[in-house]
């Protein structure tokens, strides 16, 4: 499936300086090209307050299912515990993340994102919807050891073993949630919306996210808000805070990492199949003085040529267009945050 991701964004090709990222190493103040005119301190004084704290729910619960249903409702985003992920597949990845990024920046750039390629390293896709750059660097995985081998010809083993058991952990796991989540919707594993669930048509892919410090955090920003693509995403966060998710009436709520806790959202393709009963949260990342930030997204989907359409029952009415992930894809690279009131029906 990895090549078939990639062929969905060929047609979307980015200019090369929305690939290539600051050499944030040799960097002592911000720049204006990363100073976001609006400063986001003004709501970071979010106050703690229980019912709007993103919920934890354990996967071995006999009610997890109905939990997960709910939390995907009221938030689109919800944290998990005893999701099974062997500690050391995580460690594995967090270990060449940071071996990767501490790279010079010369070594990184061997294996820079082609204008038109999806893997690699490089800014994050959605840079060129925003007048300023991000304080962030990426790399994309889908399953192919050739970037690794651009930066370590003899050496990208390692690298490629930690992604790719990653990668096969967080796939089981992304096939258990969908199946829990359908059935909450009512569908049956039987059935069309269920069948390319555990099969090796799916889109699979993984993304390194590295915040390095920055010297005015206020007026800087991680990672732009943003919703996945994805049916869902699982994350990863080192145990510096930053991801905020938007919640309406509230503003930005932080999803600070508990330990053994992964964060589970839902992307775009879930909310479409949902009928938009399921959220799927708008976030962010902002970044920090005196620390640096590094997460693993492992983003789960359905292959590109799957129709995506509203699961309805009775005489509920579609709010969106059935159309292919890869027309989907299209329209959002096009587009961004104006992609899904594109494809509504009213
Ligand atoms: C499988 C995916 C999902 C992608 C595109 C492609 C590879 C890289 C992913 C991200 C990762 C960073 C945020 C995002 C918004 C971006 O800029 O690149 C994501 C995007 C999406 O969810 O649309
Ligand atoms: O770094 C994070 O916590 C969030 C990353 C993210 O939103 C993404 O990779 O899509
Ligand atoms: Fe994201």
């Amino acid at each position: 499936m990895a090549t078939t991701l990639s062929e969905a964004y060929r047609n979307h090709p980015l200019n090369l300086h929305h690939i290539i990222p600051l050499d944030f190493s040799s960097i002592r103040t911000l720049p204006d090209s990363h100073a976001w005119s609006q400063s986001n301190d003004s709501d970071n004084n979010f106050s703690y307050n229980e019912s709007l704290s993103i919920p934890i729910i354990d996967l071995i619960d006999p009610h997890a299912m109905e939990q997960i249903g709910f939390a995907c409702e009221k938030w689109g985003v919800f944290q998990l515990k005893n999701h099974g992920i062997p500690l050391s597949v995580i460690e594995e990845v967090e270990v060449e993340s940071k071996k990767l990024f501490s790279l010079p920046a010369e070594e990184k750039l061997k294996a820079l994102r082609s204008p038109g390629g999806a893997t690699g390293y490089g800014r994050a896709r959605i840079s060129p919807f925003f007048p300023k750059f991000m304080w962030h660097e990426g790399f994309t995985f889908m399953g192919s050891s050739d970037d690794a081998k651009k930066i370590w010809p003899k050496d990208y083993e390692r690298f490629c073993d930690a992604m790719e058991n990653y990668q096969n952990q967080m796939k089981v796991l992304s096939e258990k949630l969908t199946h829990m989540i359908l059935t909450f919707l009512g569908i049956n594993n039987s059935s069309q919306e269920n069948k390319w669930v555990g099969s090796t048509n799916h889109i699979g892919a993984i993304q390194l996210n590295f915040y390095p410090c920055c010297p005015e955090p206020n007026r800087a920003m991680g990672l732009a808000p943003h919703t996945d693509t994805s049916f869902l995403t699982i994350l990863h966060q080192t145990l510096t805070n930053g991801l905020q998710i938007f919640k309406d009436g509230s503003g930005w709520v932080p999803i600070n990492p508990n330990p053994n806790t992964l964060v589970v959202n839902i992307g775009d393709i879930l909310h479409i199949m949902s009928n938009a009963r399921f959220h799927c949260a708008l976030h962010r990342v902002v970044v920090n003085k005196t620390k640096q930030r590094y997460s693993m997204a492992y983003f789960y989907g359905p292959p590109i040529d799957y129709v995506i359409s509203p699961i309805v029952i009775n005489c509920v009415v579609p709010r969106f267009h059935a159309l292919t992930v890869k027309e989907y894809i299209s329209i959002k690279a096009k587009n961004l945050g104006g992609a899904l009131s594109l494809i509504t029906t009213t």
